[in-house]
């Protein structure tokens, strides 16, 4: 992949796009292996299955730009070292509806006068632009602001950026207003009538609303998917328990075929457009062939359950349900209690997705009896360092 903003200096984000892609992804494979071996010397002898990448180009599904400049010119892309904005609407990472999308959304900042926030002196409304494109590129569109005070003027002119952008479906406003580095703020405002954009995968219909996660490479996150389906298959696992569900990608996934699947994630928008997406796909939420989501720490789950399904026990530590658990954690991994409390449950199998080998390395060195069996690297990220890393574990008896 060639890109003008690195080879003019203008940008140092894909920090390998000058080697050949497959001395990348070799070079991302070795790395990983060697990691994990480090932590696990069980490790050494496990099958690495041949890793997965997708198209070098215009594999992001989501664009967070942060929006400087002026009034008159303003940027949507990145701050340099000394604060001032670098535009990047045309970086090769994004697909052309992105890009072509981000022009549209530019001059909709240009004729409305958005003042761009200004980082080194904490003036300005406009912080960031965060774009999402579905596989049947329609887009979700979100403004985060410094306070509400542009809100009604974003409102009022919304139909004419619909008009310039045909597939966008959601549009919001979230509001941050701390000078801080950080993406967005705890209020989000939703200006369109459609609340989620429609990310179908493999299928099934995954329903992404403005705050929840979603993987960042799609087609690599179905090969993901499709990955822990079939080890669910070749496991015979009956009841699986999904930690860190997000919109629920893994469950749905591996939902059907007679098993029973929990989901537990934190946020409340993720797992009601989790339960969507399961009655959509007419799951039952109990019994053999269903699928039920749960808001709650994925750390805690089951503890203070003492439901009577339970019958007063923990669940996790009964295998009620989940003798297969899911875990995909965010960068910073399990932690301390929640690898413990997977090496004392009864789950009889794991998948282990992580983002961030490192953590996952030191998670499962605090989870001994669990034997790797197979892994694969899947590369969300071309041009960058980062990768996916996806784990079948099984119980040593
Ligand atoms: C890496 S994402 C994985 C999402 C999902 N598995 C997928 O494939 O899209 C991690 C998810 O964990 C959720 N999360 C973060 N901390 C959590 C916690 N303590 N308990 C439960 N969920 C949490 C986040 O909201 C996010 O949806």
């Amino acid at each position: 992949m060639r890109c003008h903003y690195h080879d003019l200096g203008l940008c140092h984000s894909c920090t390998l796009i000058d080697q050949p892609y497959a001395l990348q992804l070799a070079s991302k494979v070795e790395g990983v292996r060697g990691l994990l071996a480090a932590a696990r010397p069980d490790l050494q002898g496990i099958q690495w299955l041949d890793p997965v990448s997708g198209p070098e180009v215009g594999f992001r599904n989501k664009a967070k730009m942060v929006v400087a400049g002026t009034v008159a010119e303003p940027t949507l892309g990145i701050l340099n070292p000394v604060g001032r904005g670098v535009d990047l609407r045309d970086c090769p990472l994004y697909p052309p509806a992105v890009n072509a999308a981000l022009e549209q959304v530019a001059r909709f900042v240009q004729d409305l006068r958005l003042l761009p926030y200004d980082v080194p002196k904490s003036r300005g409304e406009l912080k960031h632009v965060l774009l999402t494109v579905s596989p049947r590129n329609e887009l979700m569109l979100r403004f985060v602001l410094r306070s509400q005070r542009q809100l009604d003027r974003i409102r009022e002119n919304l139909p004419h950026l619909e008009s310039e952008l045909p597939d966008l479906r959601v549009v919001s406003v979230n509001v941050q207003p701390e000078h801080k580095a950080v993406l967005e703020g705890p209020t989000e405002i939703v200006l369109t009538k459609q609340e989620s954009l429609l990310m179908e995968v493999n299928g099934i219909p995954l329903h992404l609303r403005p705050r929840s996660f979603f993987q960042t490479n799609t087609q690599v996150a179905a090969a993901l998917y499709r990955r822990a389906a079939s080890w669910a298959e070749d496991i015979a696992a009956d009841s699986v328990l999904d930690l860190y569900c997000g919109v629920g990608g893994f469950a749905l996934h591996l939902a059907g075929a007679g098993r029973e699947v929990v989901g537990v994630e934190v946020s409340e928008e993720a797992v009601a457009a989790a339960t969507r997406s399961a009655r959509e796909l007419g799951l039952p939420d109990r019994g053999v062939g269903s699928a039920r989501f749960e808001v709650g720490d994925a750390t805690a789950w089951g503890e203070h359950t003492g439901d009577d399904d339970a019958g007063g026990r923990d669940p996790f530590q009964h295998g009620e349900p989940g003798r297969l658990v899911v875990v995909n954690p965010p960068r910073r991994g399990l932690g301390e209690e929640l690898s413990h409390r997977l090496e004392t449950s009864m789950a009889t199998d794991l998948i282990y997705s992580s983002c961030n080998a490192k953590t996952m390395a030191r998670d499962l060195k605090r989870m001994p009896s669990w034997h790797p069996v197979e892994a694969q690297l899947l590369d969300m990220f071309p041009h960058t360092g980062h990768y996916e890393v996806a784990m079948r574990l099984a119980r040593v008896s």
